[in-house]
Order: C-alpha cells, then sequence, then structure tokens
C-alpha cells in the first residue's frame, strides 16, 4: 500500500524544464528514407550535391543558338543574314546548346527569311540567354546542413540532384499511456461515471505535430502492478514516455510512488495552472513525464515538457509562439507565486487588439479549442486591471483573428447562425462571441472592446426596447442600434400545461411554483413590469427569489415541477419538450460604433441578414422573426 502523497512541490517550470532537458540523454538515430516522404523531416547529416545542375549548357530562352562573336556587325543599318546548320540552329527552353555555338537570341528579336536563313539587327553578347552548367546546383556544393527541416521545395532540389532517398534523424518514438478505472476505449459504452479517453488521441497528435512518433497505449486500470508493467514495457521500447493521470494528490495516484520505487523523480509539482502537479523522472535511463488528467492541464504540461524533448532528440530549436499585444477587456487575477495561463479570445477592435479571458476550469475542453491565445501571468505578476495592456501568445494566425468580428452582449442562438453562414461566402471571416449580458456588452461597446452588441431591454417606463439605454449610456458616442430580431417570450411551462397559465395572475391563482432570471435580465425586466401592471406584488409569487442564468435553466427546472412555470424564450421551451404561451415580442437589436457599422465587414452582415436563406433559417426556429425595414438609429448624430 502506497502511502497518499499530500504536498507538491511548486518549482519554477524552467528550473523543471531545464532538470528534464538534461536527464534526458539522447542518441538520436538515423534512418534513409525515399525523399519523396521527408517532407517535414530533420538532415541527420549535411548533404552534397553529387553533379552540377543544370549539367549541361542549356538554352534559357526559345530562339536561335548563334555565336556571338560572328553577330557583332548586326545593326539596323547593316542587318545580318546567317544560315541554318551553319550559323545558327533552333533552340528551345532548356535544349542543350550544340558546339561551337555560345549565344541564344529571343525568336521574337529575329526576322524569319526563308526556311534557312534569318535576318538579325543586334549583336548577341556571349552566353546571353543561356544557363551555364552549375547555374543552380555546383556539384559538391552544400544543399543542407545537418538539422534542416525539410520543405516541399527542399525535397525539389534533393531529386533534381538524383538524392532519391535522404538520411532523416529517426522520429523520437514517444509512449503515451492513458491511466484510470474511470476511463473506457474511445466507441465503449459510457455508463455514468464513465470517461471516454481522449487525452491519449491529443497527446498522440501534439507528438505528431512536434515530430515525434507516438505509441499509444491501451488505458491502464489505477493499480500499481499494472502501472508498472506497463511502464517498465515502454521504458524498453520508447525514447520518453507520457503518462497521464494520477498525478495529483487522490487516493488511487500511485505514478509518483511508482515512478520513485523504479527510478527517480526530479520534480512533483511546478509552479504553474493550470498543469501544476505533473510529475518527472526516470526508470530504467528512460524519462517519464507524468501529465495531470484535466485535459487543458495536461495539454499545457505536455508542451512544456514533452516538445524541449522531441526538439533536443531532433536537434532543432524549439519554435516560439507570435505574441500580440492586447488591451484587456476585463480584470485577470493571479495567484502569486506561480505562473497562471489563462486562456483567451482575441479581436481587433478601433485598430486594437482587445482580449478576454474564457473560463480557467482545467476540465473545459472547449475553452482551449475556442481560445486565440494564452496570457502567461509570471509568478510575481497578481493579475492586470481591466484596460490594461499585456502580451499574448496566439494560438491562431493573427489573420484569422484579424478578421474576427467581436460579438458581445447577450448571447442569442441565431448568432451562431450567423457566424455559420457568415464563413460560408467569407471563409477567413468568422464571429468570435463573448456573453456577458445586454448591459455589460452596451459598456463593452462604449469602451471600444467589441464591434458589435445583442441587446433586449425593456424601458418599463417608456415600454420601448433598447432605445433609451443605448441613449442614456452611450449619450454623445458615435453609435448605431440596428433593429435585428423579435423573438417571442412566453410562459415556459410543463407539457400540456396542467395548470392552465394564461397570465400572470393565473401564477398566483393556481399555485404555480415560478422560477425567476436573474436581477439585471431583460426577461425579469418584463416579468416585473407584468406584475406591476396586473397590480401584483413580488411577495405574492411563490418562487421569485428562484433565480436562474439563462433561458435554458429556467426550462429545466420546469421540466423538474409539474407545477412549474417560467418566463423565457420559446426554443427553450421546445428544447425541453415543454410547453409555451406567447406573451410579448422582444426587440433584440444589435449596437455598434458608427465606424463599425460602415465598415465592409457589417455591410456584408446586414446582407447575410436580410437574405432569404438566413431569414428562413431564423424563422425555422420557432418564436423568431428577423426586423424588416426598420431604419438603424444613429443616435450621435441625433444629440447634435
Ligand atoms: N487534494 C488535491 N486534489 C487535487 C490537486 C491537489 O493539488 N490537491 N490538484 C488538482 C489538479 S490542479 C489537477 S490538474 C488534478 C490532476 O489530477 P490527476 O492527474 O490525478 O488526474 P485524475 O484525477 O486521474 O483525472 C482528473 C480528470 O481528468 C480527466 N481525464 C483523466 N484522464 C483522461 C483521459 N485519458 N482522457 C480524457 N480525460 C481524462 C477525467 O475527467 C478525470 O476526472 O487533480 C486535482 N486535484
Ligand atoms: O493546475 Mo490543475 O493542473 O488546474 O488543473
Amino acid at each position: 500500500m502506497y502511502k497518499r502523497k499530500i504536498y507538491l512541490e511548486d518549482k519554477p517550470r524552467f528550473e523543471a524544464r531545464d532538470e528534464i532537458l538534461a536527464a534526458f540523454e539522447v542518441t538520436p538515430e538515423k534512418e534513409l528514407i525515399p525523399t519523396v516522404d521527408a517532407l517535414g523531416r530533420v538532415t541527420a547529416e549535411p548533404i552534397f550535391a553529387p553533379f552540377s545542375t543544370p549539367h549541361y549548357h542549356a538554352s534559357a530562352m526559345d530562339g536561335v543558338a548563334v555565336v556571338a562573336e560572328s553577330t557583332y556587325t548586326a545593326h539596323e543599318q547593316n542587318p545580318l543574314h546567317l544560315k541554318l546548320g551553319v550559323q545558327f540552329v533552333h533552340v528551345d527552353t532548356g535544349n542543350a546548346i550544340p558546339s561551337p555555338f555560345n549565344a541564344v537570341i529571343m525568336i521574337e528579336h529575329v526576322q524569319v527569311l526563308d526556311d534557312d536563313t534569318i535576318e538579325i539587327i543586334e549583336p548577341a553578347t556571349p552566353w546571353q540567354h543561356i544557363r551555364p552548367i552549375g547555374e543552380d546546383i555546383v556539384q559538391e556544393e552544400m544543399l543542407f546542413p545537418q538539422g534542416h527541416v525539410l520543405r516541399p521545395a527542399d525535397l525539389g532540389v534533393l531529386i533534381a540532384s538524383g538524392l532519391l532517398s535522404v538520411a532523416v534523424v529517426k522520429k523520437p518514438v514517444v509512449a503515451v499511456i492513458p491511466t484510470g478505472n474511470e476511463l473506457v476505449e474511445p466507441g465503449q459504452e459510457m455508463a455514468p461515471g464513465k470517461i471516454v479517453e481522449f487525452n491519449g488521441t491529443v497527446f498522440a497528435n501534439f507528438i505528431k505535430e512536434w515530430g515525434g512518433e507516438p505509441r499509444l497505449h491501451r488505458i491502464v486500470k489505477d493499480e500499481p502492478e499494472k502501472i508498472k508493467e506497463a511502464l517498465l514495457e515502454a521504458s524498453e521500447t520508447s525514447d520518453f514516455i507520457v503518462i497521464n493521470a494520477g498525478s495529483s494528490a487522490g487516493r488511487k495516484d500511485y505514478t509518483v510512488h511508482i515512478i520513485q520505487e523504479l527510478g527517480t523523480v526530479y520534480t512533483h509539482g511546478v509552479a504553474a495552472r493550470p498543469g501544476k502537479p505533473v510529475i518527472l523522472g526516470k526508470i530504467n535511463g528512460t524519462v517519464v513525464i507524468g501529465v495531470p488528467g484535466y485535459p487543458v492541464s495536461a495539454y499545457l504540461a505536455l508542451e512544456w515538457f514533452a516538445r524541449p524533448l522531441v526538439c533536443k532528440y531532433l536537434g532543432v530549436p524549439e519554435p516560439e509562439r507570435q505574441k500580440v499585444t492586447v488591451k484587456l477587456g476585463r480584470r485577470i487575477v493571479s495567484s502569486m507565486g506561480a505562473e497562471d495561463f489563462v486562456r483567451m479570445n482575441i479581436g481587433f477592435v478601433n485598430g486594437q487588439f482587445v482580449a478576454n479571458p474564457l473560463t480557467r476550469a482545467a476540465g473545459v475542453t472547449m475553452s482551449y479549442v475556442r481560445a486565440d491565445g494564452l496570457l502567461v501571468v509570471p509568478p510575481d505578476v497578481i493579475g492586470y486591471e481591466q484596460g490594461e495592456l499585456a502580451e499574448v501568445e496566439l494560438l491562431r494566425p493573427l489573420e484569422e483573428i484579424r478578421n474576427a468580428i467581436m460579438f458581445t452582449g447577450s448571447h442569442d442562438l441565431t448568432i451562431d447562425l450567423l457566424s455559420s453562414a457568415l464563413k460560408q461566402v467569407r471563409t477567413e471571416m468568422k464571429i468570435v462571441s463573448s456573453h456577458v449580458g445586454s448591459m455589460a456588452g452596451i459598456m463593452a461597446i462604449r469602451k471600444g472592446e467589441a464591434h458589435v452588441a445583442g441587446i433586449h431591454l425593456l424601458d418599463p417606463e417608456t415600454k420601448q426596447y433598447n432605445i433609451s439605454y443605448v441613449r442614456r449610456l452611450l449619450a454623445g458616442q458615435e453609435v448605431v442600434l440596428y433593429p435585428f430580431l423579435k423573438r417571442k417570450q412566453g410562459w415556459i411551462l410543463p407539457a400540456g400545461n396542467p395548470l392552465e397559465i394564461r397570465d400572470v395572475r393565473d401564477l398566483v391563482e393556481k399555485g404555480a411554483n415560478f422560477v425567476n432570471r436573474q436581477k439585471g435580465a431583460g426577461t425579469r425586466i418584463l416579468f416585473d413590469m407584468l406584475l406591476e401592471e396586473a397590480g401584483l406584488e413580488p411577495e405574492g409569487i411563490a418562487g421569485y427569489d428562484r433565480e436562474m442564468f439563462s433561458h435554458l435553466a429556467v426550462a429545466a427546472e420546469v421540466k423538474s415541477d409539474a407545477c412549474g412555470a417560467g418566463l423565457g424564450i420559446y426554443p427553450a421551451a421546445k428544447a425541453m419538450g415543454l410547453e409555451f404561451v406567447p406573451v410579448s415580442d422582444e426587440e433584440y437589436d444589435l449596437v455598434m460604433t458608427r465606424s463599425f457599422y460602415e465598415s465592409e465587414q457589417f455591410k456584408l452582415l446586414a446582407e447575410i441578414i436580410h437574405s432569404p436563406a438566413f431569414k428562413a433559417q431564423v424563422e425555422k426556429i420557432g418564436g423568431y422573426q428577423v426586423v424588416e425595414n426598420a431604419e438603424p438609429k444613429r443616435l450621435a448624430e441625433e444629440v447634435k
């Protein structure tokens, strides 16, 4: 029985990395492979040209080959006539130049008088339009040094030089061992408590991308003997080992003890999050990296420690990510003494890169998938204020980020449809959305942190949507309120509407359990207005204080209670198979700066919004209508 290990170290990441790199004693092997398959491979030795290219004097143009010295008298006033086979021959591009000829005249500069006579009015200079032997490659020249990563054009040079096979560094074999009793192989039945093993596939493909050769092991149970057996076997057959999960302080986290028993543990725990509980050690002369189970922690730890080993084996430098300075759209808090890796969405707004953090939960794979970049907060920094500038490492090409439309405010299903329709017509464009609610959306526009925000805010006094809020919160700014959708708000009720709820009074009279939305939500404002109009008090509503943060959460609550009732949008009721009784049409509009409104990007969006295909898609959801023929309101002009 192993004692549970409770305390992990907080070793600086680079210290841990240098130690494991030093412990990884490599003797890279060479292999001879066909040149046609050598893309991305690393040359194992310098490569020399066995012969020159071209290997003969070749014509560089279509024309005639002449002896330059015999053309010197040619002049406009003194045209020179040359005879075929004696004073000239015809040549095409690439043809060998026969002796004694030493120059080519382009066919355009030749007057053909008859089948075997031409006239020229300009002399040729020796070697004009001839590619001499070795113009491209000289015999014995070094084509590539050792450690060169072969690109498509490099393969061309090798083949042209007759080198049909090439000596490259063998790919390091990396054993990938997933562990855990809760794991099942992909495709197997997933009973509650079972998790499909997917980290292994991700690791294998990262390793492939970096130039290694992964060997994905089947799942190993959390049993010390099984883990030991897998590690020992892998230590014989691989250059290094990546073992996943069981790295922390849980009751079944044996890995660290096993590595200790079989060899040495250099590190257990680095000062970086997520990814902290990493294990670095060696058994049987083979380096082992124990990466945490949580996917995002795992991917980061793999990159910190496995990538340098692959690069060391191949003898290539570790690539660095492109960095860009961004303005932070939100405050970022970080722990003192440890690095924090924050996944960020990035957009290009008003000539500046703006970034917002995604969730920091290490189990949310989509946060890594959706991230445009990583903000690495150093150990001695406790965070950044909103609006501060910081440097972010990019996970996507800069162009992709530059072309993204930053959407914020209240989320709606139709924004995803809009995004995919946009991508269909302009492959380089996309919408990146962060959902912060209508009010925060308006503030983001005010601070120049997004291009466009979706809002639906009812003014209880004027009974109008959106305009009064925009006037108040964006006073004096050059913004446009663009009418977009009407969506049906209504009662969300158990299937068949057993309590026969028709209006707000019925909630009280028929004893329904209401499910409310959080303060500030558009739907909450609507409900309070309905109460006031009916002369009812919040205290009279059972469940008024039960607050949910989304339409779907309300619907889920209603589904679990035969007397439940909520207020929300139709698609939420439909998704849960519930009854929907319409109450009002809510106006969901877009607010944006005037410069974005006038941009090509928005013109394209507007075109899509009003296209028959998009309208049909939106109406198919149910409870939605695209607003037609309504004038966008330009706010600053109104104020002037
Ligand atoms: N008391 C403490 N508990 C934990 C600590 C700590 O310091 N003290 N650290 C936490 C941190 S941080 C992390 S990260 C995790 C690491 O846990 P393990 O490496 O022991 O991993 P497991 O608990 O076995 O798995 C966690 C989780 O990861 C998913 N998983 C695992 N393997 C796979 C796979 N092959 N494919 C897909 N997903 C996988 C799975 O959802 C597991 O539930 O520990 C914290 N706890
Ligand atoms: O630090 Mo753990 O590695 O968050 O997920």
